[in-house]
């Protein structure tokens, strides 16, 4: 586990959402370096697509220029969640724990990415003995186990890491995200949900009368984003809200994985719409209600590989690309150092 190297700025949710709203923008200056260095290298214009969006971004949100990406950090929390015995996935809820043990071994596919490109990988067991409430008759978490979960969060970012990638393992995550989702954006639960492991129609027809009962049992408290986050989340959700946030102050920039850790992450942009502006969704999830919430909080995911594993897989592949857009911003030579004609206008 990181060190606990921060003092955790807040008290109640009250004090998180004060945090959010006092969050750090872009630095303009870096950002300004980015941009101008771009506009200098040997290419036509734009000719790097998203690639020079990126350079630019990561440059902004490290407060830097040059912009860095030798160490990427992936951290995945685990979780498990009380409407996972409502039948709504594919697999029994210990295959959280189970996972976890596979992650520590080296032997789920977010092992071989980050291996692959040289991210670390952290991994964090969250109380999976304690699974939450059943979200249909009561909140999932109370206000101190939300508190303590958004705060461990905050501690795993590592100072001095370069991209920090998200992402989460919890059987019955995407029944909790999806109803996150309705509950932020609107809609009902057969709006947003989908068969997430592989959940047959009857399964597919639990998880919208899970999620429509919860929509209803918590009715007007679901108007702050952060009891959404208590009432509808889960241990795992609140840390990614918690990383989310200390990447910004730690000036890191994030890659969000799929639709589970964007229905996390949704949460602070709907406290506040310029909160995620330090974060990217590193691929569209096959889960069919990822589209709707990339377009509700007004991103383009980076990569659409029809991917739906979760576990930061996404995040670590997309942080390939960002390494792509750094050593090209970084590495290239400008027009002027190789004697290469600008265009003519
Ligand atoms: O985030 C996604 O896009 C995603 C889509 C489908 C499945 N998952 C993963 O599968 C688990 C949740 O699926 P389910 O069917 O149990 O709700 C959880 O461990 C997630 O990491 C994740
Ligand atoms: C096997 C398995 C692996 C996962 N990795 C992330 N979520 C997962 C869910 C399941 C079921």
């Amino acid at each position: 586990m990181a060190a606990d190297h921060s003092a955790i700025p807040f008290t109640d949710l009250a004090g998180v959402a004060e945090l959010v709203r006092a969050f750090p923008g872009p630095d303009e200056e870096a950002m300004e370096r980015a941009r101008a260095r771009d506009a200098e290298l040997t290419k036509p214009r734009g000719a790097l697509g998203r690639l020079e969006e990126l350079a630019i971004w990561t440059a902004a949100w490290q407060a830097a220029h040059p912009p860095r990406a030798a160490r990427p950090l992936a951290c995945v929390f685990a979780g498990n969640h009380g409407i996972a015995e409502r039948g709504v996935s594919a697999y029994p809820a210990s295959v959280t724990g189970q996972m976890v043990a596979n992650f520590v071994e080296g032997g789920a596919a977010v092992n071989q990415l980050c291996r692959s490109f040289g991210a670390g990988l952290s991994v964090y067991e969250m109380g999976l003995d304690q699974p939450t409430a059943d979200f249909t008759r009561g909140p999932a978490l109370e206000d101190a186990e939300v508190l303590r979960a958004i705060a461990f969060g905050m501690r795993a970012v590592e100072p001095g890491i370069d991209i920090l990638c998200l992402g989460e393992m919890g059987i019955g995550n995407t029944t909790a995200g999806s109803a996150i989702a309705a509950a932020l954006f609107g809609g009902m639960g057969a709006d947003w949900a989908g068969r997430g492991t592989g959940v047959d129609d009857a399964g597919l027809a639990r998880k919208i009368a899970v999620i429509d009962e919860a929509l209803g049992f918590h009715g007007p408290a679901l108007a702050d984003p952060l009891q959404v986050l208590r009432r509808l989340g889960g241990h795992e959700l609140a840390a990614i809200v918690g990383a989310v946030i200390a990447a910004r102050m730690l000036r890191v920039p994030v890659l969000l994985d799929g639709f589970t850790c964007t229905a996390a992450a949704a949460v602070l942009w709907k406290l506040d719409p310029t909160a995620l502006d330090h974060c990217r969704i590193a691929h569209l999830s096959r889960e069919p209600g990822h589209q709707r919430l990339a377009a509700a909080i007004g991103q383009r995911p980076l990569l659409d590989l029809d991917m739906a594993l979760g576990e930061a897989s996404g995040a670590v592949l997309a942080s390939a690309l960002v390494q792509a857009a750094i050593a090209t911003h970084n590495g290239m030579a400008t027009f002027a150092e190789a004697g290469v004609a600008t265009a003519a206008d």
